[in-house]
């Protein structure tokens, strides 16, 4: 601990998308990395990659289930997850500490704080007005900038955080010991569905526990529908369930109270209900930074919060918790920050057309409005929906639950929205996110490229065919 106060030209709060910003262009700079927890934020450690890593063995394993569809003979004799933990995080952890060593070891200009920061009002130095931060551990910086990285943290509703029982979120479930035989999933939305499918396919009875009478309710309505048929099919799905509590039995079975006087008895808790920008424990107040309603740090199309010298970026400002909209983010900060805040050409965050995918299975992509989005806008939509069954490779596959539903405007023949469900949603939706990134129109992207057949984009391409324009 030092209580001398550090003078440095940038601070930047939180190694998640925070630690990719300073690069050679930096290296004129001093510059402070305050992080709390594992270094590389959540992407890396306990979020995107981690869980692809759990979803692709899910795949894996269900691939294997479904053999018999296809005259293959194959079974499931078991699945050894602490073998596959030791590899997720056998490759993710020295990741991690690879990153840090390297921001410790080999950058002169980089002071790393492991520890909590928050701000403690504005100090000037030399006539220099500085941001004052404050560490748990005692030690004091003044920035000349700060950059706040500083994301999300997850959501606990107060049922279950009054209950005391042990409940796990994204930063510990894929660390369990061994694979629960019964596990109660709170939640509906991204990380729900894609836990669901990851410990449900490894062989864990899962209960999905949703307050809404569906899934996945952010989506368009018909992938909402039709995903929770399909995960009615695979998991066991309480809709319009409250959580009045939970206790834990002597044996440690964790009970919960539902709110028909109905309970569940599962050995693991995994709480799934949203997450909350850390934006509330950067003592903001002490700089005069209010937050959103919603509870983010405010910025303007360029990053800059009110106080001037103030950015901020990724989960803890965005209205996207997606990480490939705080990489966009960070990369405009970054750009911004060498312009200077008060550059006539600053960049700007890219928040038209961002698109979504949820690796759950069937697996869930969607760019643009939803039907009813766009009805609320006001368009004269044009809709078609594409059966997987109904295009060649689907066909072949015998698929029996894939989809793409495309939303046109009749009037101009421009794209307005696209979801899809079913395999390689994720992948498939890409020409959509191009054509309306850049403009293009229905005709021309259907008829205007190759598609290459029998490959499944032609589910697509057909779609787009079905569209009725003007
Ligand atoms: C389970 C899960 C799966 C996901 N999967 C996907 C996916 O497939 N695709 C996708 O696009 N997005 C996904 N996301 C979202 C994505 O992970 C986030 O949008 C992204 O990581 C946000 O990056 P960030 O840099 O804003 O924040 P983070 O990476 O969270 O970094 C913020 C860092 O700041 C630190 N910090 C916070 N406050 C302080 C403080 N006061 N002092 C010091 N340090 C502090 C935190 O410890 C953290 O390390 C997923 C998220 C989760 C939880
Ligand atoms: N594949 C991906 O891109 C991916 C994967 C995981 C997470 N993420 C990001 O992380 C964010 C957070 O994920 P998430 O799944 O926690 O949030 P979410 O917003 O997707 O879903 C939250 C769910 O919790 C429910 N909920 C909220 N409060 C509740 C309560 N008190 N009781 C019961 N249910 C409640 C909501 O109805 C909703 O279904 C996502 O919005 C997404 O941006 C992305």
């Amino acid at each position: 601990m030092s209580t001398a106060m550090r003078l440095v030209d940038l601070a930047i709060i939180g190694s998640g998308s925070g630690n990719s910003l300073p690069d050679e262009r930096f290296d004129d700079i001093t510059m402070a990395i305050f992080e709390e927890g594992i270094y590389g934020g959540t992407c890396l450690n306990v979020g995107c990659i981690p869980t692809k890593m759990f979803v692709y063995a899910a795949d894996v394993a269900d691939t294997v289930e479904e053999a018999g569809r296809y005259q293959v003979r194959a079974s499931l004799d078991g699945v050894d997850w602490p073998d596959l933990v030791r590899r997720v995080f056998d490759r993710i952890d020295p990741i991690s500490a690879g990153g840090k060593h390297y921001r410790i070891e080999d950058c002169d200009n980089i002071t790393v704080y492991s520890s909590h920061v928050r701000f403690d009002g504005r100090v000037e130095v030399d006539g220099v007005e500085r941001y004052r931060l404050v560490t748990d551990a005692g030690d004091v910086v003044a920035a000349r900038e700060v950059v706040i990285a500083a994301g999300a943290r997850p959501e606990i509703p107060q049922p279950i955080r009054e209950s005391n029982v042990r409940y796990y979120t994204n930063d510990d479930v894929m660390r369990l010991p061994e694979l629960p035989a019964r596990m109660a999933i709170m939640g509906s939305g991204y990380i729900a569905s894609e836990f669901a499918h990851v410990f449900a396919s490894l062989g864990t009875d899962v209960t999905m526990i949703a307050r809404g009478p569906a899934l996945l309710r952010k989506m368009d309505a018909e992938i909402s529908s039709r995903f929770t048929r399909a995960a009615q099919q695979k998991w066991t799905v309480r809709l319009n369930e409250g959580m009045l509590g939970a206790t834990t039995l002597p044996d440690g079975t964790i009970r919960l109270n539902c709110g028909d006087g109905d309970h569940l008895d599962v050995d693991v808790l995994l709480v799934a209900t949203g997450r909350t920008p850390n934006g509330d424990r950067l003592g903001l107040d002490t700089i005069g930074v209010p937050l959103t309603d919603d509870g983010r740090v405010p910025t303007d199309a360029h990053g800059r919060t009110p106080a001037r010298g103030v950015w901020a970026l990724g989960d803890v400002s965005s209205p996207y918790q997606l990480k490939h909209v705080a990489n966009q983010e960070q990369r405009t900060v970054q750009e911004n920050l060498l312009k200077g805040w008060d550059s006539p050409d600053l960049d700007s965050f890219m928040h038209q057309w961002v698109p979504a995918a949820v690796f759950t299975h069937p697996q869930v992509a969607t760019v643009g409005l939803t039907e009813a989005e766009a009805i609320e806008a006001g368009y004269d939509l044009t809709v078609k929906v594409q059966e997987y069954g109904d295009v060649a490779y689907g066909w072949a596959m015998e698929d029996t639950e894939g989809f793409c539903k495309v939303i046109a405007d009749r009037a101009t023949g421009r794209l307005l929205g696209v979801h899809i469900m079913g395999e390689q949603a994720a992948s498939i939706i890409q020409p959509a996110i191009q054509a309306l990134s850049f403009g293009l129109g229905v005709r021309e992207m259907a008829r205007g490229q190759y598609w290459i057949h029998p490959a499944l984009p032609e589910v697509l391409e057909n779609a787009l065919l079905g569209l009725d324009l003007d």
